[in-house]
């Protein structure tokens, strides 16, 4: 388990293993005001839907569907709320992990609650603020991209990382498009697909570039 004093300022008391960290010779950010949200992801199968941010905060990039999380709201109930608004389903989400991004030019740092469910009831349907599409979730797809892009310096192997293609049932499905998401999410959204919980923090400059960050799994998913 990580110590103490690894865990980065603003994740509070928690255990876990770290799995990948950088930028270590930069400072964590300061940082007065935090804000909740909520981000949710569904599996089916071998298939991972994501949704194409048409306008707001992160517009252009593939994300999971979520937002704010509004006074008298539980983050599930948002989850739920923010899934049924910006992807027209609903599902039963269960928490997979929290996330603490601190950006540029954004005054309140982003606590975001993640959620995972892997059946829903509903036909994804585009909204204003999303385009729902499906990826293909193959073995090979994400953690040979992991393993490409990640730094040497921070990972230990991860059981799978060297598996074999699996044979995808929707073959013309594109890859999980990193490369149009958030630089983080390379290095978590892999343990949210095998069922694990993580815990990560990254400080962003301009441009989707992360400045540090750290991320780590941790034993039990415990959310509210
Ligand atoms: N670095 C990052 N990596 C990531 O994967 N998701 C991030 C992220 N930074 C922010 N997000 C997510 C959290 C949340 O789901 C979304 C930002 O929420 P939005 O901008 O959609 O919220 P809004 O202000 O539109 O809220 P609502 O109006 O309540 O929908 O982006």
């Amino acid at each position: 388990m990580a110590s103490d004093s690894d865990i980065p300022p603003g994740l509070g008391d928690v255990k876990a293993q770290v799995y990948a960290q950088g930028g270590n010779e930069h400072e964590w950010r300061p940082f007065k005001h935090t804000r909740l949200y909520t981000n949710a992801f569904i599996i089916e199968g071998n298939k991972l839907l994501l949704g194409f941010k048409k306008r707001g905060f992160g517009a252009g990039l593939y994300n999971g569907f979520g937002g704010k999380v509004e006074p008298g709201e539980t983050p599930a109930q948002a989850a739920r709320r923010e899934l049924q608004e910006e992807a027209g389903i609903d599902a039963p989400l269960e928490y997979a992990g929290r996330l603490f991004f601190v950006v540029t030019g954004v005054e309140s740092v982003f606590d975001i609650r993640i959620y995972v469910a892997r059946e829903y009831v509903g036909v994804p349907t585009e909204s204003d603020e999303m385009r729902p599409r499906w990826f293909a979730l193959s073995e090979d797809s994400l953690y040979a991209r992991r393993l490409a892009q990640s730094d040497p310096q921070a990972d230990p192997p991860i059981p799978g990382q060297v598996a074999p293609p699996v044979p995808s049932v929707d073959g013309d499905l594109p890859d999980i498009p990193y490369d149009q998401m958030w630089a983080d999410d390379i290095y978590w959204l892999p343990h949210l697909v095998r069922g694990g919980c993580f815990v990560g923090r990254a400080d962003f400059d301009e441009g989707n570039v992360m400045r540090r960050y750290w991320f780590g799994s941790v034993p039990h998913c415990k959310g509210d």
